[in-house]
This record gives structure tokens, C-alpha cells and sequence, in this order.
């Protein structure tokens, strides 16, 4: 028996005027896997989570959730298939006019109906996983670091306990400490709650620790594929490269 893919991106092609991004990206992830999407910049994988999240349309091919192409629901479909879907933006991607709070809750709010004083404790146990002290919570995000704008973006995308995270880029711009924390705690989401995780990351250490498997995006297409365990024995030139952090030339 196959177990239907928690995502799966299937003959995905997307263009951008004459320039081809994804030129038929087949990418599925099995439920409770975590998976780390590899690749140079300007590859595609953003607008891979994009797609996902239905923030694009292919030209295309299907994206399926669960088994359900969500490339051709309606908006109201659409809202309710992303209920159980937790994305942290590059940057963090936190409302100015909105306290710390009010961004991670913002969901909790606005879609879950759940009220004020249960959305700021659910807000505020949810910063404190991502190492958070309660006094942030009314502070503004232009009043935090970077990295703490990143981390209360972590704590927004938790914060409903999804079935399926999306992490762009989720220790860029954080202290080796920090980032340790963090890639632990991605770890725990899906070893403990059974998420399924699909990073986006740069960094070779943190995808060692928050994947099962990585697959490289090159050309519109995965490359390659494999478990971490297999990083340093891959053949492939782009993936050497990112192992040994040496150019291909
Ligand atoms: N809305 C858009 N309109 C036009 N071009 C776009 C749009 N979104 C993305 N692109 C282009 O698609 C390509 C892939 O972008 P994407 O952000 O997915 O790359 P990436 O692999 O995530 O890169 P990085 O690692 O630098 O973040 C880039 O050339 C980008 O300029």
C-alpha cells in the first residue's frame, strides 16, 4: 500500500515572462517527513512554497495536499485546506502596526475565531518555544532585532499546531546559538507532533539537523535526492559544491 504524499508537486511548470522557473517539478513528501529543499539562488524554491500555498498558480501541473489538487479550488476551498499549514516568509514578514502578539495570534484571530485573552496566552507559550520572553509580546516588531523578528515569525507559524510547515530560510540571519534552538525545534515539531516540514536552507548544518531527506532544485527540477546521512557521499557536482562549500569551477 503507498501512502498518499502529505505534498506533492507534480509536473509543475512556471514562467515568469520568457524566463522558465519550474519546468516540470515532480517533488512529493510522505507524512511526518521533513524535508530540506536545496538549491542556488534564484532557482525557484520560494515560489515552489508559493505555489503550495496558493499565493501563485502554476502554467502547469497540480499541487496536491492530502490528495486534493489545491491549484483548482475555489477561495473559500482554498482558506480551509490551508487551515493546518504554518509558513514562516523570508524576513519574518510580521504587520508594523500590529504588536508582536497580535502578529503570531493573528491567525488564531482572524480565521480560528478563537478570543483575545486565549490567542495572547496561545501567542505568548508560542514565543516562549521559540525562546521569547512574555514582556515581547507587546512590543512592535520595528522594535526587535532581526533576529527576534524572525523568531516571533517562527512562533506565528507554530502557533496553530499545523499539520504542515513551510520554512523559508528559518536560521538566516541568527546566532549560531539561536539558530541551534531553532533547528531543534523544527526537529521536535515533526518528531514530536507529527508535522511534515519543508524547508527552504542555505545553511548545510541546519538542514542536517531539521531533515530527513534534501532534495536539490536546479534547472526547474529536482537533481537529486537523499538522505542526510548521504550528503557526504553524493556524487553530484551542485551537491558536493554545497557540501564542501567550493565552487563547481
Ligand atoms: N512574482 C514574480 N514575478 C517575476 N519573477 C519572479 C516572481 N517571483 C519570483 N520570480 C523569479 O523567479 C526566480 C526564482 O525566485 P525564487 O525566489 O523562488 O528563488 P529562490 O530559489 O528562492 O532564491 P533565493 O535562494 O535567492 O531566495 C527568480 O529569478 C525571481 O526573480
Amino acid at each position: 500500500m503507498t501512502t498518499t504524499a502529505k505534498i506533492a508537486w507534480t509536473g509543475i511548470s512556471k514562467r515568469f515572462g520568457a524566463q522558465v522557473v519550474l519546468d516540470g517539478l515532480d517533488l512529493a513528501v510522505a507524512p511526518g517527513r521533513s524535508l530540506a529543499l536545496l538549491g542556488r539562488s534564484g532557482q525557484g524554491k520560494s515560489v515552489t512554497l508559493k505555489l503550495a500555498l496558493g499565493l501563485m498558480k502554476p502554467d502547469a501541473g497540480q499541487v496536491l495536499l492530502d490528495g486534493v489538487d489545491v491549484t483548482r479550488q475555489s477561495e473559500a476551498e482554498r482558506r480551509a485546506s490551508f487551515r493546518g499549514i504554518g509558513m514562516l516568509f523570508q524576513g519574518g514578514a510580521l504587520f508594523d502596526s500590529l504588536p508582536v502578539w497580535e502578529n503570531v495570534a493573528f491567525r488564531l484571530i482572524n480565521a480560528d475565531g478563537v478570543g483575545r485573552a486565549e490567542a495572547r496566552e496561545r501567542a505568548v507559550e508560542a514565543l516562549s518555544l521559540v525562546k521569547l520572553a512574555p514582556e515581547v509580546a507587546d512590543r512592535y516588531p520595528s522594535e526587535l532585532s532581526g533576529g527576534m523578528q524572525k523568531r516571533a515569525g517562527l512562533a506565528r507559524a507554530i502557533v496553530g499546531t499545523p499539520s504542515l510547515l513551510f520554512f523559508d530560510e528559518p536560521t538566516t540571519g541568527l546566532d549560531p546559538i539561536t539558530a541551534g534552538a531553532i533547528n531543534e525545534l523544527i526537529r521536535d515539531r515533526v518528531t514530536s507532533l507529527g508535522c511534515t516540514a519543508v524547508s527552504i536552507t542555505h545553511d548545510m548544518a541546519s538542514a542536517r539537523t531539521i531533515a530527513d531527506e534534501l532534495a536539490m532544485l536546479d534547472n526547474g527540477r529536482i537533481v537529486w535526492r537523499g538522505r542526510a546521512d548521504e550528503l557526504d557521499h553524493a556524487d553530484h557536482p551542485l551537491v558536493r559544491a554545497f557540501v564542501t562549500g567550493q565552487s563547481m569551477e
